[in-house]
This record gives structure tokens, C-alpha cells and sequence, in this order.
């Protein structure tokens, strides 16, 4: 694009994030960017914009010849993949906030950028704010790079630190989130953990050059956090975040999950309050680095958006550089975990399927235990996230091996020695 062209933007979608951005282009004419029309789905409902702004023909803003640009930011992920494919076809560049539709549809989106060469941006979709998927595109290598933590999900860190520190109950935390235009059309997506993953299926996208389903990365969200489980996490000196994890192992393979985890009150994480996203970056030399922003809500999404569409003058777009430059990383589930797991009842534990218990807690109304448990057995079973037991990954969640030491200490276990 010509660096001094009049960017004519065709939107898709009126709600929070697409009013943020008419409201922040508004304020920066130095963009040289205006939106040309809108297009929306209940054409009944009143706007703070001129009413000549919208349609709800899609095909005036995809077969208009003037916009150049199609902004994409509404909340069925059918819908925008249809929208999307569309409009780079018919030689758009586009961008998106919509990281459902991105992550159920990764690979073809992928393919028809391949094919068209034009750029197609996100950098909303996954933390909003923080410029994270631009940063894991440029600056780190895929050798380099060990881990990555993040709370990836506003919503749900709003609820938490509702819940936890300012003791509203679950309910009416959601509902301000709902207000604050945090939380998705459907809430359970946030709730249970759906969108963190979609989030995650992103970036390890763009950390990685992984390319996969959200169906084969282990998740799930806060639904089953108790007000009994904050209370034994600040005992022990920790806080719980919905935490997504990607960790490098020594077998160069890359363990990957988003789960609710024991966060140390002195962790970068543990900062990370509201609706605000954070995420700390493991690298060869560079040590640990941490990101933070806002990760919902109408302006500071909007921006994301704005920093896209005024990243296409200069004709960027993903390169996908740890995908088709480096050998992309493999995901694996060949590890263990420690895990806090607090039930009503001790039947809902397949306390089989652990290599050791190291504490047990029997209390009179909730009990809980820590164990070791192998990954896989996780991935292959439900029991764990059942209403009436929640699973909260320990701190240092993460086993590669173990020893015949703790194979013993299981023996005496099981025996009722230990
Ligand atoms: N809210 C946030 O903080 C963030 C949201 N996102 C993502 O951005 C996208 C938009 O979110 P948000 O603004 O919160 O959602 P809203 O529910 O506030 O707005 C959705 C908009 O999409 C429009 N819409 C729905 N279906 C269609 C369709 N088929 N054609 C045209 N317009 C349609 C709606 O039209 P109408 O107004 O007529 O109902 C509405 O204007 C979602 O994918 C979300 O996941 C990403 C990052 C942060
Ligand atoms: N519902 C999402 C919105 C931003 O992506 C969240 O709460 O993080």
C-alpha cells in the first residue's frame, strides 16, 4: 500500500470493539484512515454514529472497489470466516479481533494467505492491547525461546480478582465483566476456558509455528474454583490465575495447556489483576521479560486494531517465520504434573491414575490433595473437571521425569505407610 494512500476501511461489526475503533480514529486524523461503512446485523438498534454509516449488505463493503481494507470484529465465527475469506479473495487486506474464528479455521486461513499474498493481521485476538503476536513474530527465536506463561483471558482475571480480593460472588463478578464489555457474547466461553485456548492455538502459532486444533490442547476454566481454594492458596502464599502455559522440554518437544494455577504472590502473573492480561517470556540471553496490558474492552482492543490497520501502510504482514523458516515445534504429552485437586466427595477422585499423592486434606464440607499425575491422563479423561472438583495446577506444574524415590514413596503410599 502507498505509504500516503487513504486507507478506506469496510467494518464488520457496531458492538464494543468496532465502536472503540470509530471512536479512536475519530480522534487520530494523522492516520489518514476513515471507515467508509459499517456493516451490522440488527439494523433496529441505536448507535453514536450517523445512521448512513450502516448496512447490513455485506456485499457493499466486500465488492466495493474503493475500501482497501476490511476491519473484522464481530462475534460469530462462521459468519467471519466466510467474511474474511471473501474479502481476501477479492484482494483485501483485512483485519480481525475474532480469535474463535482464527483458531477453528487456522490452517485455511494460513493457506489463503499463502495464496494471496495479503496481509491478514490479529493482533487483537490474543491479549488485546499487548502487542504480543507482533513481538513473537520478530524478535524471538524459535531455538531461543523456553517458555511462555500468560493470563490471556480478562474476563476471567476480572472475575477472580473480584471474587478473591474484593469477595463479590462469582455471579455478580460475571455480570460486571458483561457490562464492562469484557466478557464474550457467550460468557462460557470465557468461563470455560474456551477462549484463552483459542488464544493459545495463536500464539503457539506464532511462538512456535504450531498448528493446531484447540480440541488437542489440554484446557479448561474457573467454573470449578471455590471460594475454599483461594482461601488454601493464600495459606500456602499463593494466588490462582487462569494461566496459559507453553514450555520448551529437554526433548525439544513443547508442553502446552491453559489451566487454572497456583501463581507465587511474587511472580510476575500475580500482578496481573482485572481485566488485564500479562505474559512472561522465557528466552535464551535475554532471561525473563514481561508483558502487560489491558486484555479486554472497547478502546484498548480498538487499539490493537488501530496499530494493524496503520501497520498496513507499510505493507507488514506475518511472515510465519518459525512455520515456514524454522522446523516448527512438536507438541507433546509425554510429562507430569502437580496438581491441587479439591472434591466435595472422595469418589469423584480416580486416585489410581496418580504416580503419588503428597498430601491429603480431609475436611468436613471440602478436601483436598496434591498429587503427580501424568499428562496424558489428564488429556484422556473428564473426571477432574466434573461439577464439584477442581483441579489447579501447583507452581512449579511441570515435571519432565521421575525418579524411582518417588516411585517408592508412591509404594508406601498406596501400602497406607505414608
Ligand atoms: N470485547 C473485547 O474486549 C474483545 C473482543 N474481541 C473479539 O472481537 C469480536 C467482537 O467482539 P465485541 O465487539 O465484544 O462483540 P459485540 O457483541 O459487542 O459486537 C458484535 C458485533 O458484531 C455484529 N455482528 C454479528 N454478526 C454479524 C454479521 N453476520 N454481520 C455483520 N455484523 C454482525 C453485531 O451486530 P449488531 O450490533 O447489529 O448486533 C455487533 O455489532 C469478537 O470476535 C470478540 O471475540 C477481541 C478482543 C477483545
Ligand atoms: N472475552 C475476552 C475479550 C478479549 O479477548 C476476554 O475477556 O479476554
Amino acid at each position: 500500500m502507498n505509504e500516503h494512500k487513504e486507507i478506506i476501511i469496510g467494518m464488520f461489526g457496531f458492538g464494543v470493539v468496532g465502536e472503540g475503533l470509530y471512536k479512536i480514529l475519530q480522534q487520530t486524523p494523522s492516520l489518514n484512515a476513515r471507515i467508509k461503512k459499517s456493516c451490522i446485523k440488527h439494523p433496529g438498534k441505536k448507535r453514536n454514529a450517523p445512521e448512513e454509516l450502516f448496512t447490513t449488505d455485506k456485499d457493499v463493503l466486500l465488492f466495493d472497489d474503493e475500501i482497501n481494507v476490511i476491519v473484522e470484529v464481530i462475534d460469530d465465527s462462521v459468519a467471519a470466516f466466510d467474511i474474511v475469506t471473501t474479502a481476501l479473495k477479492n484482494g483485501k487486506a483485512v483485519v480481525s479481533a475474532s480469535k474463535k474464528m482464527i483458531a477453528e479455521n487456522l490452517e485455511e486461513l494460513l493457506q489463503l494467505q499463502k495464496e494471496t499474498g495479503l496481509p491478514f493481521l490479529c493482533e487483537a485476538a490474543a491479549c488485546a492491547s499487548i502487542p504480543v503476536i507482533r513481538n513473537l513474530e520478530e524478535y524471538y527465536d524459535n531455538d531461543l525461546l523456553h517458555s511462555i506463561r500468560a493470563v490471556v483471558n480478562g474476563s476471567t482475571n476480572f472475575i477472580l480478582t473480584k471474587m478473591f480480593d474484593d469477595k463479590l460472588d462469582f455471579q455478580d463478578a460475571l455480570i460486571l465483566a458483561q457490562q464492562l464489555g469484557y466478557a464474550e457474547s457467550n460468557p462460557s466461553l470465557d468461563v470455560e476456558g474456551y477462549d484463552a485456548v483459542n488464544k493459545w492455538v495463536i500464539l503457539l502459532n506464532h511462538a512456535y509455528g504450531i498448528v493446531e486444533k484447540s480440541d488437542k490442547i489440554l484446557f479448561t476454566g474457573i467454573q470449578n474454583i471455590q471460594l475454599r481454594d483461594a482461601s488454601v492458596a493464600k495459606e500456602k502464599g499463593f494466588d490462582i490465575k487462569l494461566v496459559a502455559q507453553a514450555k520448551t522440554l529437554l526433548n525439544g518437544k513443547v508442553a502446552a495447556y491453559v489451566l487454572p494455577q497456583f501463581v507465587k504472590l511474587d511472580d510476575q502473573l500475580a500482578f496481573v489483576k482485572n481485566e488485564f492480561n500479562g505474559v512472561v517470556i522465557e528466552s535464551g540471553f535475554a532471561d525473563r521479560q514481561f508483558f502487560y496490558g489491558k486484555g479486554a474492552g472497547s478502546l484498548a482492543t480498538g487499539s490493537a486494531v488501530m496499530s494493524d490497520i496503520s501497520a498496513l501502510r507499510y505493507d507488514y504482514k506475518y511472515e510465519y517465520k518459525k512455520l515456514y523458516h524454522h522446523k516448527p515445534k512438536e507438541l507433546t504429552n509425554d510429562f507430569y504434573v502437580r496438581v491441587y485437586i479439591s472434591f466435595n466427595e472422595v469418589k469423584s477422585i480416580r486416585k489410581d491414575d496418580f504416580e503419588w499423592i503428597e498430601e491429603w486434606h480431609a475436611g468436613l464440607e471440602r478436601s483436598y490433595l496434591i498429587g503427580v499425575i501424568h499428562f496424558q491422563k489428564l488429556q484422556n479423561t473428564n473426571w477432574w473437571k466434573e461439577d464439584g472438583v477442581s483441579l489447579i495446577l501447583t507452581a512449579d506444574g511441570i515435571i519432565e521425569e521421575i525418579d524411582s524415590r518417588n516411585a517408592k514413596k508412591r509404594s508406601l503410599e498406596l501400602a497406607g505407610i505414608l
